[in-house]
């Protein structure tokens, strides 16, 4: 099965194309689910996706299957992504935003707008028990670098990956907001300061790629418990052939730089739909921004859903075509190595935390999989239940932290253990070797068997040097392989 929900969306023919090239389309819809594409050269392919939305599709019916189902698992603690993918002017924007964010009546919202009215919706029919706390960023990459869209100062903003929290931005803004009024006032102003320019195919093409972070806390002060979703909305640059939109100077230099992070998104398409699930193989999520920020999302630490937005003219259907074929490529992403699919199920099973903690608890031992041998891990992962730190449903928000106490506190701890230990089997080896002189020395063996008892100081010191060096084969690779 699919890891990524992918559907088809196309918008009305412009009136640009209309009078350039008449009403002829591309597409010849088929049922919801599929249609045949009719290429430049005549030639028809037939495209399935999970849903196909064609150019009378209400934004709500989009929303409603595509994201909706996101949020609320977002809501209830796991991450999400919904990302619109498409030429310049196919109605990417429009998808997300609307015509626009704050002046949009009610039939023309975007997933955005929707998404805000969905989040606070729930949270006031939620229990009053529970504080809810919704943060929100707004990040562009623009010239492959990642600006902070509330603080225009901040234009170069991090990427670090984090044990537990996955992918992460650095010191990017989060402003709270406590109604929607308020979250859309915010998602206006950051929409205000995005790198958008005009170019022959749209008026305002957005010449970056945005994405909105939403983060919704939760806390269930009755069972002392805190539980985050995030949820990521990403508007993606148009992709473009420079000699159409009439690209030249910085807006040329614009295109190269936003077609080459596409090509890397591609790749890493590629490159998660050719490997086998199980084995690990090189993703190249850092050859852009872009594929790094989407990395878990991607990677299978996050439900996903993929808009392809295409013209239905034939005049664009080179475009469309490849779109579509993007589309179908990102559909046989699989459930991967570090997917979380099954404990998904049973985190469902057993209420939304457990999740969290599963999920945190799998991304360590994952990383540990990499580097360490089953054995080991499965020693660990007993360690990490004994010691009950990753299983704290207060410590959350340090489980990264934890991750690192508890490894080292285990190495450490291990390893004092191992020098007491050989400190001991030292002085009882000195100590019987002292006794074997002055038994030897008196002549008195058969009284050095009574004082000793049956085992004797022999047989203990032979026992303890037996498991010892149990221990210490156990513990070498481990330690070394940790450092
Ligand atoms: N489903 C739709 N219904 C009506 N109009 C639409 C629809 N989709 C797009 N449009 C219109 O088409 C034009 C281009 O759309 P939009 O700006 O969303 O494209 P885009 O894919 O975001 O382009 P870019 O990558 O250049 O930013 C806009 O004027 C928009 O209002």
């Amino acid at each position: 099965m699919s890891n990524i929900t992918v559907c088809a969306r196309f918008r009305p023919l412009s009136s640009k194309e209309r009078s350039n090239h008449g009403d002829s389309v591309c597409i010849h819809g088929i049922d919801n689910e599929s249609f045949i594409f009719k290429d430049d050269k005549e030639e028809n392919f037939k495209f399935g996706f999970d849903r196909v939305f064609y150019e009378k599709s209400e934004q709500a019916e989009v929303f409603e299957f595509l994201a909706l189902p996101i949020i609320r698992d977002a809501f209830n603690g796991m991450n999400g992504t919904v990302i619109t993918y498409g030429q310049t002017g196919a109605g990417k924007t429009f998808s997300m935003e609307g015509p626009s964010i704050l002046a949009c009546d009610e039939q023309k919202k975007g997933l955005l707008q929707r998404t805000v009215d969905e989040l606070f919706d729930c949270m006031k029919s939620s229990d009053a028990s529970v504080k809810f706390t919704i943060k929100l960023s707004m990040v562009e990459i623009y010239m492959e670098k990642v600006r902070d869209l509330f603080d225009l100062s901040r234009d170069n903003i991090q990427i670090k990956e984090s044990r537990v929290q996955g992918i992460l931005l650095s010191g990017v803004t989060e402003i709270y907001v406590f109604n929607s009024a308020e979250a859309l006032q915010s998602l206006a102003s950051g929409i205000s300061n995005r790198a958008v320019g005009e170019t022959q195919m749209n008026m305002a093409s957005s010449r970056s790629h945005c994405i909105y972070i939403f983060t919704v806390q939760q806390e269930l002060t009755k069972e002392k418990r805190v539980k985050a979703g995030k949820l990521l909305l990403v508007d993606l640059a148009g992709s473009e052939k420079a000699e159409k939109t009439g690209a030249e100077g910085k807006v040329l230099e614009e295109a190269k730089t936003i077609n080459k992070s596409l090509s890397a998104l591609g790749n890493v398409i590629s490159a998660l739909t050719c490997g086998s699930p199980g084995k690990a193989f090189h993703i190249p999520y850092r050859d852009s921004k872009l594929t790094r920020i989407l990395q878990d999302a991607l990677g299978g630490n996050s439900r996903t859903a993929l808009l392809c937005c295409c013209s239905p003219s034939t005049s664009n259907s080179a475009e469309s075509l490849s779109t579509l074929r993007f589309g179908t490529r990102a559909k046989h992403i699989k459930a991967s190595p570090h997917a979380h699919c099954s404990k998904e199920s049973n985190a469902k099973k057993h209420g939304v935390y457990e999740a969290t903690k599963d999920e945190s608890m799998e991304r360590i031992l994952n990383k540990l999989r990499e580097r360490l041998d089953v054995e080991n891990v499965n020693l660990l992962e007993e360690l990490f239940i004994m010691e009950g730190i990753i299983l704290d449903p207060n410590s959350v928000e340090d489980l990264d932290l934890a991750f690192e106490d508890v490894t080292l506190q285990t190495i450490t701890s291990l390893q004092h253990m191992v020098e007491d230990l050989v400190r001991a089997v030292e002085e009882l080896k000195s100590e019987n070797k002292a006794l074997k002189t002055r038994i030897a020395a008196a002549g008195k063996i058969d009284a050095f068997h009574k004082e000793a008892g049956e085992n004797g100081y022999a047989s203990i010191v032979h026992k303890i040097s037996d498991r010892l060096s149990h221990l210490v084969s156990w513990i070498w690779p481990f330690s070394s392989a940790t450092h």
